[in-house]
């Protein structure tokens, strides 16, 4: 049971390829099925303790793990029943629906236990669930203490994350082999709970992993400001946004930060402010220019989009000027660009598109040749290059006016501190999480600001 941070995040194709590979390597699906199972059940009998334990199991060889699950934890002690939504139907699995000597209750009648473990469907989920099947599933669940999925929560859809069915929300989910999509991206995955990966000796690798903390040494022994980073933010019609960003990318560890436009009464002493030309823009030691936070949308927004896009330094484009710019526009940049948008933002930059987040922001990084910040309660990170980062759900007390902007200014305290474009996104992703995560309930987005000092420590 292993933390899924900086794991490698594979589809249902990709896993079940990951499997052959390993079957043609010489370890035989069922060698595969006993990892998983005795894995589940080495989890569930250190999270259950002494605890009745309730093993659904469908038809697939997720109902097979349920099984070598459930043989595995009557001999270690606990007490088991199993419960099965339909007879086995491959070979691994009626070989290991031969491994338990116990009873297997029908679903519909199986009285509940304190301990459930859902082992009916996984990758192999084709269509939505039979109401029966979701019904009793859903009595399992709201009368255990501790509800255990095995690899992914039945009902759900691995690759987009889709809910298909009326599904319960699990405390447990033990992802089998590796994380799956539908582990990180939302409606599914609030109804994971807490993931888990439990190594079953199949060599995964994949362009797309979950988010990690990013690894941000302290300065150099010779270290200046200039060398820490520089920061331009560019101030708009709003100057609060663009100044809530700027404090932002000093508190994220920029060595020097300056406002490009008037600042407002208060700002920080340690902020600098200058007159946003293209001399200005044209510092070389500027490491990241942001634009977009309190830009407005009118001609004086567009000269200073203009502006912007013309300078050869690394540009994170936000909030308005997201409205204003076409990706087409970002093609010729001698320098890297990240974009930040909510979903409002993307529709708007890339049109809406009926696919998942995960493939939406892979395809609109590769379009706009730019780095995606696909924003939300399952930020999604691409870049060009066909790679991605998902991040874990974040404190939904992020969803309050300004948490945008502080991200932003974290970015681009990142990009100019010199990561690269998908790991400065990455870590400004993860700072802004984990500022948020040490604030607790109820903050706004200047506490935010100032809470990205502790989560860079
Ligand atoms: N990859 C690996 O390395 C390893 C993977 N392992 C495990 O295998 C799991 C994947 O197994 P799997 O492919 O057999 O699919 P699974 O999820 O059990 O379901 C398929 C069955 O359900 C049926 N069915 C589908 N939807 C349905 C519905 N709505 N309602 C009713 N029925 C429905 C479907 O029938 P059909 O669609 O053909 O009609 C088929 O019979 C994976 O999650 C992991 O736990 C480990 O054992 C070892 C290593
Ligand atoms: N429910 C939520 N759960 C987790 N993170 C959220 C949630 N709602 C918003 N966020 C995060 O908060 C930030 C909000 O950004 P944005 O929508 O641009 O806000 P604003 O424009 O007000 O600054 C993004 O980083 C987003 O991922
Ligand atoms: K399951």
């Amino acid at each position: 049971m292993i933390p899924i941070a900086g794991t490698a995040v594979l589809t249902a194709a990709q896993m079940r390829a990951a499997e052959e590979k390993a079957i043609a390597a010489g370890t035989g699906v069922d060698t595969l099925m006993q990892r998983a199972g005795a894995g589940v059940a080495d989890a569930v009998r250190r999270l259950a303790g002494v605890n009745e334990v309730l093993v659904l199991c469908g038809p697939g060889n997720n109902g097979g793990d349920g099984y070598v699950a459930a043989a595995r934890l009557h001999a270690a002690g606990p007490s088991v029943r199993v419960a099965a939504s339909a007879e086995p139907r491959t070979p691994a699995a009626i070989a290991a629906r031969a491994l338990w000597t116990g009873a297997v209750e029908p679903l519909a009648t199986a009285a509940p236990a304190p301990v459930v473990v859902d082992a009916l469907f996984g990758t192999g989920l084709s269509r939505a669930l039979d109401t029966d099947v979701s019904t009793a599933l859903n009595r399992f669940v709201s009368h255990a203490n501790l509800a255990i999925a095995v690899d992914l929560p039945s009902g759900i859809a691995t690759d987009d994350g889709a809910l298909l069915g009326d599904l319960p929300a699990f405390h447990v989910t033990l992802a089998l082999g590796a994380a799956k999509p539908a582990h990180l991206l939302q409606p599914s995955a609030v109804h994971c709970g807490a993931v888990r990966l439990l190594p079953i000796g199949v060599t995964t690798d994949s362009d797309v992993r979950v988010l990690s903390r990013p690894d941000l040494p302290a300065p150099a022994i010779d270290a200046h400001k200039f060398t820490r980073g520089m920061v331009a933010v560019i101030r708009g019609r709003m100057a609060g946004a663009a100044q809530l960003a700027a404090q932002a990318a000093m508190h994220a560890g920029a060595g020097y930060v300056e406002i490009l436009g008037a600042t407002i009464p208060g700002a920080p002493h340690a902020l600098v402010r200058r007159r946003c030309d293209d001399s200005a823009l044209a510092d070389p030691r500027i490491g990241a220019v942001l634009i977009g936070p309190g830009l407005g949308r009118d001609d004086a927004a567009r000269a200073l989009l203009d502006q912007a896009l013309a300078t050869d330094r690394p540009l994170v484009i936000d909030g308005d000027a997201l409205h204003l710019v076409t990706p087409e526009r970002l093609h010729g940049r001698p320098a890297e660009t990240i974009l930040t948008p909510h979903a409002g933002e993307f529709a708007a930059l890339f049109a809406a598109s009926d696919t998942d987040k995960l493939t939406a922001a892979r395809a609109a990084a590769t379009r706009a040749n730019a780095t995606i910040v696909f924003k939300g309660p399952d930020t999604v990170i691409a870049a060009a290059d066909g790679r991605a980062v998902l991040s874990p759900a974040a404190s939904s007390w992020l969803s309050t006016a300004g948490s945008g902007d502080v991200l932003a200014g974290a970015i681009a305290a990142m990009l100019a501190g010199g990561g690269t474009p998908l790991d400065a996104a990455a870590a400004g992703v993860w700072l802004h999480g984990e500022a948020a995560r040490r604030l607790g309930p109820a903050f706004i987005a200047d506490d935010l600001a100032e809470a990205l000092t502790g989560a860079r420590a």
